[in-house]
C-alpha cells in the first residue's frame, strides 16, 4: 500500500536559521499528530507539506508522488492536498454550498444523485438545510466542519489540519474533533493534524509524532507515547510527568526518592531518570506509608486537581488528586505510588 505521505530527511527555516532539523515520517492512512510546544515547527512542518514553505533539504512524497526534493517543489495547488487553517477561513460572500463546490468542477459539484456538496454536509454530519447560509450565520464548530468539507470535497488522499479546533471551546472542540475524525475516516482520507493540545492528539490519532526543537523525539501510537515513552522530555511533556534521579540494579525495579518501584519496561544498569506521572502518585494525610512531603501549590480543575510537594529529600513533584481531598498550600502530607514506571538511562 502505497503511503498517504512520506518524508525524509526534511530541513526547513527562515532567512537561514533553522527550524525543521532532519524530520522522518510515514503516514500511511488515519489521523497523525503532530504534538509539541509552541514554536517547536509544527506549522513549518505542515505548511512545508502544503507547499506555501521552501525546504532546504530533504524529500516529500504524497500518495507516491515527489512533492519535495532538496530546493525543488511541486507547486502548492499542483499538491492536490486538502487544508483546513486553524480559523477555517471560509469565503465570507459565498454561503455554505459555494465554499463545499470552490474547488469542484461545475460536473463534480451537480454530478448524478445526490450531489457532492450535499454529500460532503452529511459526512461532516451537518444538516443539509445549512447549505445557503453564509459563514457569519454558522458556530464556529459548524464553521470548521464547512472547512473540512470543502477540504474533503475534492477527494484528497491528505487532509492538513493546522490546529483546527484551537478556536473552540472545551466541550464544542471534543465533539468536533470526534465528528472531524469520523469524516476523515469515512472519506478514507490520511490526515496530519498539527496541535499542542496533548487530550487532542491522544485522542483522535492513530499515530502521534511528539516534536521538540524541530526533530521528533518519538512517533509511535498514542498508548505507546504515553505509555512508553522513549526520553525523559516525551514523558514530562506528555501527562507532566515528573522526573527523579534514581538507580537500576536488576533490571526490573528502581530506587530513588520515592523508594523502590518497579519498572514497565527492563531498563540497564546505572543512574537513570525515573518518570512518575501525575496520576500515579498519591497524596494522603495522617498515614504512615509514602514519603514525607510538604504541599507546595495547587491549581484547582473542578474534576480534578494538582498538587505541587516538596519531598523531605527535597524534590518537587506534581500529583492529580480527586477535587475531594485536595490538601491545603503547606500541609504535611505523605506520597506514594501507584503501579510501575519507566527510566531512561543518565546522561552526562
Ligand atoms: N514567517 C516566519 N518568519 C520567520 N520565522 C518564523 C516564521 N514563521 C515561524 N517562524 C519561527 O519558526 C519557529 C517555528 O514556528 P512554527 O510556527 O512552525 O511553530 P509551531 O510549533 O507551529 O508553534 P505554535 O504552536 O505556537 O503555532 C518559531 O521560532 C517561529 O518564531
Amino acid at each position: 500500500m502505497t503511503a498517504a505521505l512520506e518524508i525524509e530527511g526534511l530541513e526547513a527555516g527562515y532567512g537561514g536559521a533553522p527550524v525543521l532539523r532532519g524530520l522522518d515520517l510515514v503516514v500511511k492512512d488515519g489521523i497523525t499528530a503532530i504534538l509539541g510546544p509552541s514554536g517547536c515547527g509544527k506549522t513549518t512542518l505542515l505548511r512545508s507539506v502544503a507547499g506555501f514553505v521552501s525546504p532546504t533539504a530533504g524529500r516529500i512524497s504524497v500518495a507516491g508522488t515527489e512533492v519535495v526534493r532538496g530546493r525543488r517543489s511541486v507547486p502548492a495547488r499542483q499538491r492536490r492536498l486538502g487544508y483546513v487553517p486553524q480559523d477555517g477561513a471560509l469565503f465570507p460572500h459565498l454561503d455554505v454550498a459555494a465554499n463545499i463546490g470552490f474547488g469542484l468542477s461545475g460536473a463534480e459539484r451537480r454530478g448524478n444523485g445526490p450531489d457532492r456538496v450535499t454529500a460532503m454536509l452529511e459526512l461532516v454530519e451537518l444538516p443539509t438545510g445549512l447549505a445557503h447560509r453564509y459563514p457569519h450565520e454558522l458556530s464556529g464548530g459548524q464553521q470548521q466542519r464547512v472547512a473540512l468539507a470543502r477540504a474533503l470535497a475534492p477527494r484528497p488522499t491528505l487532509v492538513l489540519l493546522d490546529e483546527p479546533f484551537s478556536s473552540l471551546d472545551a466541550s464544542l472542540r471534543e465533539d468536533t474533533g470526534r465528528a472531524v475524525a469520523r469524516a476523515l475516516r469515512a472519506a478514507g482520507a490520511a490526515a496530519l493534524l498539527v496541535t499542542h493540545d496533548q487530550g487532542e492528539a491522544l485522542s483522535l490519532a492513530d499515530q502521534v509524532a511528539v516534536m521538540m526543537r524541530g526533530s521528533f523525539l518519538q512517533v509511535a501510537s498514542p498508548a505507546a507515547v504515553y505509555l512508553t515513552p522513549t526520553e525523559p522530555e516525551v514523558a514530562s511533556f506528555l501527562g507532566h510527568a515528573s522526573l527523579l534521579d534514581g538507580r537500576v540494579t536488576d533490571g526490573e525495579d528502581v530506587t530513588c526518592a520515592l523508594g523502590r518501584l518497579p519498572l514497565r519496561t527492563p531498563c540497564a544498569s546505572g543512574a537513570v531518570r525515573v518518570a512518575v506521572r501525575a496520576e500515579q502518585l498519591q497524596i494522603r494525610d495522617a498515614v504512615r506509608e509514602g514519603r514525607p512531603a510538604t504541599v507546595v501549590d495547587i491549581s484547582f480543575y473542578g474534576h480534578d486537581a494538582t498538587v505541587r510537594v516538596r519531598l523531605d529529600s527535597g524534590e518537587e513533584l506534581a500529583a492529580r488528586t480527586p477535587a475531594t481531598s485536595v490538601p491545603a498550600p503547606g500541609e504535611r502530607v505523605r506520597v506514594s505510588v501507584v503501579g510501575d514506571v519507566v527510566a531512561f538511562a543518565a546522561t552526562g
